[in-house]
């Protein structure tokens, strides 16, 4: 593809393999953001926008993104940090998946308890900026000599293995399940940090003309998020106990009431959260809900 036909477009960067990729994918078709990518091209034209769409290492999305290289993009709290991008890129919106902690970890059986057992020795990381900070602060509060200071050491993956090949006492890496930390024998000792993905523009944008793609855009990834976020709880419910139900069920704004051909009753419909919605249903049949049914929202903007 020649520069001429990126000219103008919005370039939209997006992890291009790795936990958060999938989960990319259906923002952007959520989005109604249409494109085809070709076999081992990273970059491609959206159809319908004014966009292109570049698809980079994660790790590598802040500092693109912080230049000014690309518009917008998607990637991990982690690795604007890690990057030291924070200044550079505004955070848009949280995006409520890539959700993790960046956790110091040791061998289970080992002799090491606490980060202050660990400072001083060889600690193994992807992470060598956020290790390094973190272990400076505790260094300098054990006042460590120069050369009795933590060793940070940066390895590209599989940061687990370090441990049980004698590289390292300790390691720094991200921490979901907690199976692969297990699986390795080590467990977490310290959070250096929680993570999730965000979608992230230039603090400095270039290209100013584009900032209402950018709100539309984001205006757009928002209500998927939303849509993944809340389900629509609709009941029926004796009037009289209509101010106990709204208690449980106040909505976003308020939740809409309907009447019914019995006047006793009424028809209740609300946005619920949806790791809620089961507590919700069993409130609601406590206070005398009939007819609870739950629905996935596909889209919304709220
Ligand atoms: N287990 C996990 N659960 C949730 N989010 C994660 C997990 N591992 C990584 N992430 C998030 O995804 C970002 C990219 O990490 P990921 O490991 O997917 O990329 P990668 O290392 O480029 O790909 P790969 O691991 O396939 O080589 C991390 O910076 C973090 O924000
Ligand atoms: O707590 P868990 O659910 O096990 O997730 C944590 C693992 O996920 C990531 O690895 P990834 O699968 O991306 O492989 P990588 O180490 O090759 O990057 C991370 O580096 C941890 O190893
Ligand atoms: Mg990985």
């Amino acid at each position: 593809m020649n520069a001429e036909a990126l000219d103008g477009r919005l370039l939209f960067a997006i992890p291009k393999k790795g936990r958060l990729h999938d989960k990319c994918l259906e923002l952007l078709a959520g989005a109604d953001i249409q494109f085809r990518r070709h076999h081992r091209l990273d970059v491609c034209l959206v159809k319908n926008h004014n966009i292109a769409l570049v698809f980079l290492p994660a790790s590598d999305i802040p500092s693109f993104v912080g230049k000014g290289n690309v518009d917008l993009g998607i990637t991990g709290q982690d690795v604007i940090l890690e990057a030291q991008m924070e200044k550079h890129v505004t955070e848009v919106l949280k995006l409520g998946f890539g959700k993790c902690a960046l956790q110091v970890q040791v061998p289970e059986a080992g002799p090491i308890k606490t980060v202050e057992d660990l400072a001083g020795k060889r600690v193994v990381t992807s992470f060598e900026v956020l290790a390094g900070q973190y272990f400076k602060d505790i260094d300098d509060r054990l006042q460590l000599a120069e050369d009795k200071r933590t060793k940070i050491e940066y390895v590209g993956g599989s940061v687990e293995a370090a441990c049980s090949l004698g590289l390292a006492d300790g390691i720094v890496d991200l921490v979901e399940s907690g199976d692969t930390m297990r699986a390795a024998g080590l467990h977490a000792i310290a959070t250096v940090l929680q993570t999730e993905a965000v979608l992230i523009k230039s603090s400095t944008p270039k290209h100013p003309a584009l900032e209402p793609l950018i709100k539309l855009i984001t205006s757009r990834i928002a209500g998927v998020v939303a849509a993944g976020r809340y389900v629509i709880c609709e009941y029926n419910i004796p009037r009289e106990r209509l101010p106990a139900a709204t208690a449980v069920t106040p909505g976003r704004r308020a939740p809409t009431v309907s009447p019914l051909e019995d006047e006793a009753w009424v028809a209740v419909s609300s946005m619920v959260e949806k790791n809620r919605a089961a507590d919700v249903m069993d409130e609601l049949v406590e206070i005398g809900a009939e007819d609870i049914l739950i629905f996935n929202l596909d889209n919304c903007r709220v």
